[in-house]
């Protein structure tokens, strides 16, 4: 039997609105509205950072929300403990993304532990793995949806300037749970290629969402 909604996601476009730290589109209304030209644009879900950001886009926009909390910036920093879990999940996130790499928790927790709490407090939990052998165990761990959002950014994955569909398609022929093909996917003709490569759903940030990123691509590009 499959999740609700897991069949509402299938084969559709997630889109990530997200802004780093000291960008000016760092700023909930402003990310609030790119949730809600995802949604008039056919996406079918949108990933969000911040549990006031997941608050103000759970309000507004009428789409799911994959919530996440990054703090810190080194280590496990993408939900890193059940406290930032637990506080997605009552700002009405319906799918908390957590680091689920092998590396140690700060609060000392495991993966299992959050899902697990994610679970009793009534939502669904997204597994950020960087390798296939992590992301079997966020499945056996219960995680609901795994994603390849980690690839290339951990210590172990090497850097990569391309999608990673062969993990997705590694992830896809050895685990149950849908597999979501995340990170670097930067046009149509990637994401439908991550569809493809046995991706359930994909999604798509920068590409999308990040206006002082892509400037600064082609502010490099004319400067060649
Ligand atoms: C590695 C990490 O921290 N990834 C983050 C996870 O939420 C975001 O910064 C990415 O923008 C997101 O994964 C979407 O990927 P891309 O922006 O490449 O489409």
């Amino acid at each position: 039997m499959t999740l609700p909604l897991a069949d509402a996601l299938k084969g559709r476009l997630i889109v990530s609105c997200q802004a780093p730290p000291g960008d000016p589109m760092r700023h909930t209304d402003t990310l609030v509205r790119m949730t809600l030209a995802a949604r008039a644009g056919g996406a079918a879900a949108v990933r969000v950072n911040d549990p006031e950001v997941v608050a103000a886009t759970v309000a507004a926009a009428g789409l799911p929300v994959i919530g996440l909390w990054k703090d810190g910036d080194s280590g496990v920093f993408i939900t890193p403990t059940v406290r930032h879990a637990l506080a997605l999940v009552d700002a009405g996130a319906a799918v908390v993304a957590a680091d689920a790499t092998a590396r140690p928790r700060p609060d000392g927790s495991t993966f299992a532990e959050l899902v697990a709490a994610v679970h009793a407090a009534g939502a669904l939990v997204m597994a950020d793995v960087s390798t296939l052998a992590e992301g079997r165990e966020a499945a056996a761990q219960g995680a609901d949806f795994v994603g390849t959002t980690l690839s290339g950014y951990v210590p172990g994955s090497p850097v990569q300037t391309a999608p990673d569909l062969a993990l997705v398609t590694d992830l896809a022929g050895a685990i149950s749970v849908p597999v979501i093909a995340e990170g670097r996917i930067a046009t149509p003709g990637q994401a439908a290629g991550a569809l493809a490569a046995g991706a359930h759903s994909v999604v798509v940030g920068t590409a999308i969402t990040a206006p002082t990123a892509l400037t600064a691509t082609f502010v490099a590009g004319l400067a060649r």
